[in-house]
């Protein structure tokens, strides 16, 4: 019988199996950040480890940066205190870090694929649930807990429990004003917080296929988001001309090999997956959550549910709840939710292609009155090709605040928060309770809704924004 593309990356990674224990995998990337590493550096060093491979561990400053004032003394001393750890380690182990102030610094899933170190068929690891994002191109990508990042610190290996294969076929194509993140938006809003449990989720079909690899990465990353172990997607033509010439790429001949390779990364015909779920691209629309998980989402043309409209007792309570939290009412028109802070960034949407979508929208048009927009670029290099092509001018003109590159409000661990009761419409992927700051409500989003809701103070879209555009500084 034929293998999917999961199961073939998994067995080209084998070291050792034997019955009744997990497969030991050999892993081919390994990426830190400042939060969940410090425990397993100390483990090394209680047991007198080295780390086993150093030219495949790559560390990188994001949680815990701030975006402002990034050349003072970081003020908060948790985070003060995480940077220096992180800093102290990698000298004290010899892992290349690229600490804020570096060309190279930013959110951990940024920097990977951006530097060419993530390529097809690899098994990527890192202490963050967001490590699915990698899988875009084709790689098995996962997030692990403190302990096992100290297992693959050690050994370059990592035991895995099975897992169970999801077809997610997105066939036709995505209406114009459809982003991959509607489309990520509404396929967890239907398969559930809980609905990738166990599996690794294969994105297929036209819809996915005709995706650029920012886009490829901003569906990967909510993966996790349904639950699921990771997300992947078959490389291709796109997926080739990404990597191709980036720092880490193979060249000349190998380039070659590594091609050749590549293309037999993909589902064989006769593969069977344990579950497949089929959506219809051309039914999509923009997509927004009103509630305190990324499944509890709807269109933006659709009013707040009532809770009572939902059959299974769990998610009629969850929705009463979440409609406490963030302050909404049954039937209320999501377009009239009023939103005081708009955050476009994130390792799902701050890529150069989500700023140039935010950008195009508050081109000529002014953010609202007593709108805070807020954009951060997910990684420096990212920030210079955005400046390069002048997109921070049509920020800041349209009286919004360009950032350095972090993890920023994306969750509360640096100074970039919502205070209690204000309301954010922002590209990042999770919207629990006080995730952006204690009390904050959070509305998850695409780049072009983030930018459309900041000009018009609620929740719009672009197309709600026709004759809404001023010359810019007026
Ligand atoms: C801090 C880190 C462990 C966490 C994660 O695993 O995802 C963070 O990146 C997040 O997005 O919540
Ligand atoms: S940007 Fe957000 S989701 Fe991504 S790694 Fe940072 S905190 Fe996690």
């Amino acid at each position: 019988m034929g293998r999917t593309l999961a199961e073939k990356v998994w067995d080209d990674h084998v070291v050792r199996r034997a019955e009744g224990e997990p497969d030991l995998l050999f892993i081919d990337l390994h990426l830190l950040h400042e939060v969940t590493s410090p425990q397993a550096f100390d483990g090394l060093r209680q047991n007198g480890r080295e780390v086993r491979r150093t030219d495949l561990t790559i560390a990188t400053e994001d949680h815990n940066t701030p975006t402002l004032d990034i050349d003072k003394p970081i003020a908060d001393p948790v985070s003060r205190t995480q940077l220096e750890t992180l800093r102290k380690n990698c000298a004290d182990f010899g892992v290349r870090l690229h600490p804020l102030g570096d060309d190279e610094q930013g959110v951990v899933h940024v920097v990977g694929p951006q530097l060419g170190l993530t390529q097809p068929g690899m098994t990527v690891v890192c202490g963050d649930s967001h490590t699915s994002t990698h899988g875009a191109f084709g790689a098995l990508a996962f997030g692990i807990g403190t302990s096992q990042v100290e297992h693959v610190l050690a050994t370059q290996t990592l035991p895995m429990a099975p897992f169970r294969t999801m077809a997610i076929t997105v066939d036709g194509e995505l209406p114009d004003d459809v982003t991959a993140k509607d489309l990520i938006l509404a396929v967890i809003a239907k398969i559930g917080t809980g609905g990738g449990q166990g599996y690794v989720i294969e994105y297929r079909g036209e819809a996915v296929e005709k995706l650029s690899m920012e886009a490829r990465m901003t569906i990967c990353n909510m993966s996790i988001e349904a639950g699921a172990r990771a997300g992947m997607i078959a490389p291709d033509a796109t997926t080739f001309e990404y990597v191709r010439g980036r720092d880490h790429a193979p060249r000349g001949a190998d380039w070659d090999a590594a091609v050749e390779y590549w293309k037999t990364l993909r589902t064989d015909d006769d593969a069977v997956f344990d579950h497949e779920v089929v959506i219809d691209a051309t039914e999509l629309a923009p997509f927004v959550t009103w509630g305190t998980n990324p499944g509890q989402g709807a269109p933006l043309s659709e009013s707040v549910p009532d809770p009572a409209s939902f059959e299974d007792e769990g998610a009629k309570l969850a929705a009463e709840k979440a409609l406490e939290y963030m302050g909404l009412t049954a039937g209320q028109p999501l377009r009239e939710v009023p939103v005081d802070t708009v955050f476009v960034g994130s390792c799902t949407n701050g890529r150069i292609e989500d700023l140039r979508s935010a950008a195009a929208v508050l081109e000529g048009r002014q953010v609202a009155d007593g709108m805070r927009m807020l954009v951060v670029p997910g990684s420096v290099r990212v920030a210079l090709q955005a400046v390069a092509e002048g997109l921070d001018k049509v920020f800041t003109a349209a009286g919004a605040e360009w950032r350095h590159a972090g993890c920023s409000m994306c969750l509360g661990m640096n100074p970039d928060q919502l205070k209690p009761g204000e309301r954010a419409a922002s590209t990042s992927n999770r919207n629990f309770e006080g995730r952006q700051g204690k009390g904050g409500r959070t509305h998850l989003v695409s780049p072009q809704v983030a930018a459309a809701t900041a000009v018009l103070g609620h929740l719009a879209s672009p197309a709600d924004l026709s004759g809404v555009r001023e010359p810019a500084g007026v």
